[in-house]
């Protein structure tokens, strides 16, 4: 059974306030929705993910290369509209509908929902009501409230997908959540447990709430990474994905380009899965002349595989000559771009070894970085 997490963000945070939609506001380090994403990319049970964001939102969606990590779907008016966009997009045979506000959904949820699916059209997570209701008027209780057979709703909600894409083309568009869609069309639901974690984002001071669940959840990892290459003939030397005219060219086995090869070790080094190495032998010929792209998508593949986020890079290349500085930001967009991140996220500097040792002599090209990378 092929899962499709489709995450919705079209939404204008009208009760969280602030200057921005609450999906595009950061916590614990990065966006609302970019931490309900890192969960879904980490499940081993979803296969395709669908983030539905509003047609005025699509320049958050570029400047965080979502599109490289997601299938963009544009929202629409309501939650609703915005579910029919995702669902239009989604190949899975069932969908996992989720509120990107719900930023801090445990893993677990996830699998309770897609077991709940194995015998019925729809599940979705829910928890009873513990505390006593009451109904008031004028700030003074009026009556009690009977809390029996009360659930408090959550997402993911899940659904076989053709079910409740008939579901909501047939409803008006004005539902709370998906459930009462697939109600109003005949489908049971199946109540999993949720859990207290998984709130959602509604109110100014969710987001502290968001701030403690998410900071308690961290694993943050720091990885170092080297790399020397000599110069040899040429007219052109290859730093961190741009080619740099010069009278010389980097040698090695692929590109030679240094400064890549050293975010990758430090990515890597992080995940302390070994060096570039490791995983593309210099033994093996295909690797001959190859783009150092293919090392370093690998390493954040596989960073993202392991449920990590790569929150930053920091290289340092050491060179008497080519002067770096011009080429920085060119280096800086093409990394980013490569590792699926926000350009001011890499940090590219150079710097001299005041003419000592084999940077000064002019013989080749050091690097060194650092790497941050961070799991919840
Ligand atoms: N037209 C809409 C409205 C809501 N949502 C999404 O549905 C989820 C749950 O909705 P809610 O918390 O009500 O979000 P908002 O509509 O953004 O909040 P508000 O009602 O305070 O404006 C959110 O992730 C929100 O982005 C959406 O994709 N499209
Ligand atoms: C889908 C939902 O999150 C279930 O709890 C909820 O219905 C979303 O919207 P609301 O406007 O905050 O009720």
């Amino acid at each position: 059974m092929r899962s499709t997490a489709i995450i919705v963000a079209a939404g204008r945070g009208v009760r969280a306030g602030g200057d921005l939609p609450k999906q595009w506001r950061q916590v614990a380090g990065r966006t609302v929705l970019e931490h309900s994403l890192a969960v879904f990319e980490a499940h081993p049970r979803v296969d395709e993910i669908v983030l539905v964001v509003a047609p005025e939102d699509m320049s958050h969606v570029e400047a965080r290369h979502l599109a490289d990590r997601a299938t963009i779907a544009a929202g629409g008016a309501t939650r609703s509209l915005s579910v029919l966009a995702g669902l239009e997009k989604a190949t899975g045979d069932v969908v996992l509908i989720h509120d990107a506000a719900r930023c801090c959904v445990p893993s677990d949820v996830i699998h309770r929902v897609l077991d709940g699916l194995a015998d019925a059209p729809g599940a979705a997570p829910a928890l009873s009501v513990s505390d006593a209701l009451w109904s008031g008027a004028a700030g003074k209780v009026t009556g009690l409230q009977d809390r029996t057979g009360l659930f408090r709703a959550q997402t993911p909600q899940g659904f076989h997908r053709d079910a409740i894409r008939a579901a909501h083309a047939a409803s008006d568009g004005a539902a709370a959540d998906d459930v009462a869609v697939a109600r109003a069309a005949g489908l049971d639901v199946t109540i999993v447990e949720g859990d207290e974690r998984n709130i959602k984002i509604t109110l100014p001071g969710d987001f502290a709430r968001a701030e403690q669940l998410l900071g308690a959840q961290m694993d943050i990892r720091t990885g170092n990474g080297f790399d020397v290459h000599r110069f040899g003939p040429g007219d052109h030397v290859m730093l961190c994905g741009v080619a740099v005219p010069f009278d010389r060219g980097l040698q090695g086995h692929s590109d030679a380009d240094v400064g890549m090869h050293t975010v990758t070790d430090a990515i890597y080094g992080a995940l302390a899965e070994g060096d570039i190495g490791t995983h593309f032998p210099p033994s093996d010929p295909q690797w001959k002349g190859a783009a150092s792209e293919v090392f370093l998508a690998h390493a954040c593949d596989l960073a993202r595989s392991l449920g990590f986020e790569i929150t930053h890079v920091d290289c340092t290349l050491i060179c008497e000559a080519p002067k770096v500085g011009p080429h920085a930001a060119a280096m800086r967009k093409e990394m980013a771009r490569i590792m699926g991140i926000e350009v001011d996220r890499v940090s590219i500097k150079a710097t001299t070894s005041e003419r000592l040792g084999f940077t000064g002599r002019g013989e080749g090209i050091a690097a060194m970085a650092t790497a941050t990378l961070v799991k919840r």
